[in-house]
């Protein structure tokens, strides 16, 4: 898997226990997924699905995550990301924690907003 992202919460992506939105990690999920779908297609995506989306633990603010990602199916204008979430904590004694999964599927666009072919070569 590809390291694609890296972001830290801060306590307005919080609620009142100090966890973070389940909308916030999907936000960046769904932003750091499109990294490798836009560098495949050479060009603009939208996201057309969430197929998977798996909140494993909590995350609280000052995680550092890190989100990784890997194309697991190229169709003719979509394609499929697997997306892993990976939180360091407790600068003291680190350890990593997989926070969150999801699988997305992205369509290749053009400058209307339709589908187009992503290249194969
Ligand atoms: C930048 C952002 O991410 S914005 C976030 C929100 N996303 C959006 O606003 C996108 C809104 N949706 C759209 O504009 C349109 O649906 C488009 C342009 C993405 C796709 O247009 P459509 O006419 O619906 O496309 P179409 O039916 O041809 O399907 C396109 C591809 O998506 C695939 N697809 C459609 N539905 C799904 C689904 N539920 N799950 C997985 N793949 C799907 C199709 O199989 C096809 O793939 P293929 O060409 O590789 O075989």
């Amino acid at each position: 898997m590809e390291l694609v992202t890296r972001v830290m919460p801060l306590p307005k992506d919080a609620n009142g226990n100090g966890d973070i939105f389940g909308g916030w990690i999907m936000a960046q999920v769904d932003l750091a997924g499109s990294a490798l779908p836009v560098r495949i297609s050479r060009g603009r995506v939208a996201t057309i699905a969430v197929n998977e989306f798996v909140f494993r633990s909590s995350v609280s603010v000052g995680d550092l995550l890190s989100i990784y990602a890997r194309i697991v199916r190229v169709g003719n204008t979509s394609m499929t990301v697997h997306v892993e979430v990976w939180a360091e904590r407790n600068p003291v004694n680190p350890h990593l924690v997989k926070v969150t999964e999801a699988n997305i599927t992205y369509v290749a666009i053009d400058e209307h907003g339709k589908p187009r072919t992503v290249p194969r070569d």
